[in-house]
């Protein structure tokens, strides 16, 4: 038995499930309720603020989680990062009005900076005179409210930034992606470690494609070197003994240019599929 924190909603709450799914959990969030047991599995979910489970993970309550990195560090947390995830990817920038003549960090000294993210932006900030404004959520409206000069906020694309009248002011302060992080003393680390092979697996499998094709001997070689696969490629004689069949892992931004270069030394029936899940 393993307890599993997952954020119960924004940014991360579908990716996390899309994944957890592919990786062969049953879970869902009950329509009442923040609590899911995935019996095949013996995993206890619990879905929990995103921003809280870095101190659910701290305390050992919970042993295995996924949340942002900002919140992680915003909580001076010491769950342990298992994994990077390839999700939740934003920064947080410093922003002011359109119209302000903010134009670095200096700039910012003696003013009111309004954030969910206090102890990122003290840290950022110990140098300089700054009055934080802690906020909740909302951040970006404080500004033309007249609570705050300007503000730390996550920053995706720019378009929450922008609708507030906002534009960003320096380069980021922090960037964050989503993480699976760990218990510092986890209760039951082989049902932990399952969990992150499984996840690893899914994530190599999301990063590489398997192609097969069709080589004429006199080229089998070259054809390799442009597939040489994690370990080597399968090679498999064909009836017409001039021939063999190759299969091997690619690197899915480039199976392309691999897919034309086959393409181009000869080889044939050149067949490129999606790869399920990985163990290597
Ligand atoms: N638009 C976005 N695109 C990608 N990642 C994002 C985006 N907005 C936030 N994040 C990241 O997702 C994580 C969760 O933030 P999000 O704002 O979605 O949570 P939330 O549940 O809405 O929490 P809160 O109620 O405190 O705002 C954070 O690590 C954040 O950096
Ligand atoms: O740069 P953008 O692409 O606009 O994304 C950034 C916004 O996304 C998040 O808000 P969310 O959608 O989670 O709403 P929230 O205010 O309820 O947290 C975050 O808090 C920012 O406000
Ligand atoms: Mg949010």
């Amino acid at each position: 038995m393993i307890r599993m924190a997952l954020p119960n909603k924004g940014s991360l709450y579908q990716p996390c499930i899309d994944l957890l799914v592919s990786c062969g959990y049953s879970v869902k969030k009950p329509t009442k309720g923040l609590y899911f047991y995935d019996e095949k599995n013996e995993i206890e979910f619990y879905f929990l603020r995103a921003n809280d489970i870095p101190m659910y993970l701290s305390k050992g309550i919970i042993d295995i989680g996924i949340t942002g990195k900002d919140f992680h560090s915003e909580k001076k947390s010491n769950a342990v990062n298992l994994l990077d995830l390839p999700f939740g990817h934003s920064k947080l920038c410093i922003a002011a009005m359109q119209s302000s003549t903010l134009n670095n960090k200096d700039d910012i000294s003696g003013l009111r900076v309004a954030t969910s993210f206090p102890n990122i932006v003290g840290d950022y900030f110990q140098d300089n005179d700054i009055e934080i404004v802690e906020l909740d959520g909302a951040v970006e409206i404080s500004v033309s409210l007249g609570l705050a000069d300007c503000v730390v906020d996550i920053v995706e694309t720019g378009s929450t930034l922008k609708s507030a009248g906002l534009r960003v002011v320096s380069e980021p302060i922090f960037t964050s992606n989503a993480s699976l992080y760990s218990a510092p003393n986890p209760t039951n680390k082989p049902d932990q470690n399952k969990i992150v092979n499984r996840i690893t697996g899914r994530l190599i499998a999301l990063d590489y494609q398997l192609v097969e094709y069709d080589s004429p001997l006199e080229i089998l070689d070259q054809a390799c070197e442009l597939t040489p696969g994690l370990e080597s490629p399968t090679i498999c004689q064909l009836k017409d003994q001039n021939w063999c069949s190759v299969k091997s892992m690619i690197k899915k931004n480039e199976a392309h240019q691999i897919l034309d270069s086959l393409q181009e030394l000869g080889c044939k029936a050149i067949l490129l599929t999606n790869i399920e899940m990985a163990r290597i």
